[in-house]
């Protein structure tokens, strides 16, 4: 691999490592780390696979054709309009799920760092003008303020994974009451932290069609680092917290499932402040460029559905439909994190999952140009297909409170 390739596989990585992973030790408290693990390990199997499906799907196209203009091609009228609305609103349900997020730990952090008491409402309204700002400024701003605090917040992981392991207890790792139907409520979260697939054409562009082994290595590569950096992650939260008890995870469940009141709780557990500070910049800057990287695309995404331009005024108006939807969505519900993660699942799973599948069937139907050609056959298509229905109907079914959730 060279540095181009390193480089294109530390993106897919960056694109996936960001809300979901906070909210992995939320959703996953009830299953243990046993289930945690496995789950983790088979969902991320199955989100690389649809991913090469992905890129086989994009290397029969011109370098640069997006996944609108293919499912254009293949589908006609409605699987164009298909595929920009699961987009548009995947992008808005993340985008609901930062603010929330972020208002969260960074109302913990005014009180841990300064002791001071700021409400989460006035944190979501400069949180979302601050990321607003430097997506309206340019493309590069984005880049620059991604690549710094991407870096930064590597090394914050390593520091804090390394000195936490004294705190971890082995008992609160593993409890009689684990259970695996808690997996039902957990899949949509855990298959959203490995979403990246809006990124396959733009990767294929950037490393070129002809390199469809290189491309093929930049996605397993660039998932498999973030299913590392989750287990580790799983067992540091979950080792250093109890499941039940006045200061738990039941307690966090119970309390709206947000990541500042797990935090607060660990601070109990964990009479070390460094370590507390480290796990509050490593969220807090984990949402930070999450936000920043997610509401580009959603900017660049609106731009060109209501073709606005690139002048002052045309930005205003697509900052303005980009920001203001999700900042007031999380005023009126301020503990849509969770929930907000589960639903952008359903939008991720027709992109990331139902569209490749289908859209293979179909090529592979026609004769098509071999470039790439992921080992697959209609057996394991319809599984896999089978499967992303299952994520929707297992997520609306969540939802509506009809499956076991952890409280
Ligand atoms: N994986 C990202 C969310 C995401 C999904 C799909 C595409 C891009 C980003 C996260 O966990 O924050």
């Amino acid at each position: 691999m060279n540095v181009k390739s390193i480089g294109a596989t530390l993106l897919i990585s960056g694109t996936m490592l960001g809300a979901g992973m906070l909210a992995l030790p939320l959703i996953s408290a009830g299953l243990g780390i046993y289930n945690t693990i496995l789950l983790l390990t088979v969902l991320w199997a199955i989100m690389t696979y649809t991913g090469l499906i992905l890129l086989e799907v994009c290397l029969n196209y011109p370098e640069g054709t997006g996944l609108e203009a293919i499912a254009y091609d293949l589908f006609g009228k409605p699987g164009k309009w298909v595929i920009n609305i699961s987009l548009l609103l995947l992008l808005y349900a993340l985008s609901c799920a930062y603010i929330a997020g972020a208002s969260s730990i960074y109302k913990n952090d005014f009180t841990d760092y300064f002791h001071i008491s700021v409400s989460s409402h006035t944190i979501a309204i400069v949180f979302t003008i601050i990321i607003a700002t430097i997506v309206f400024i340019s493309t590069k701003a984005v880049d620059i303020a991604n690549r710094v605090l991407f870096t930064s917040n590597i090394v914050i992981f390593f520091i804090l994974v390394t000195t936490i392991i004294p705190y971890l207890h082995g008992h609160f790792l593993v409890n009689d009451h684990d259970s695996a139907k808690y997996a039902f409520a957990a899949i949509p979260v855990f298959i959203t932290a490995f979403g990246f697939h809006g990124s396959v054409p733009s990767m294929v562009k950037y490393i070129g069609r002809d390199k469809p082994k290189t491309l093929r290595n930049i996605f397993v590569a660039g998932g498999l680092l973030p299913l590392v950096v989750y287990i580790i992650w799983e067992i540091s939260m979950l080792g250093s917290l109890p499941r039940f008890g006045n200061h738990s995870f039941q307690y966090v469940a119970q309390h709206g499932s947000s990541v500042g009141v797990m935090l607060q709780q660990m601070q109990i557990f964990i009479q070390n402040n460094n370590i507390i500070y480290l796990i509050g910049a490593f969220s807090s800057i984990a949402m930070f460029t999450s936000y920043l990287c997610v509401s580009l695309g959603l900017f660049d995404s609106l731009a060109s559905t209501f073709k606005r331009g690139n002048n002052t005024i045309d930005r205003l108006m697509t900052a303005v439909l980009c920001y203001l939807p999700p900042l007031v969505f999380t005023l009126v519900y301020p503990n849509g994190f969770v929930p907000a993660l589960g639903a952008a699942a359903i939008f991720l799973t027709i992109l990331a999952i139902l569209f490749p599948v289908l859209a293979l069937r179909k090529l592979r139907g026609k004769q098509h140009q071999i470039e790439y050609n992921v080992a697959t056959n209609n057996i394991a298509l319809f599984v896999v297909g089978f499967i992303g229905l299952q994520v929707i109907i297992n997520q609306i079914l969540t939802l509506n409170n009809a499956v076991p959730i952890f409280k």
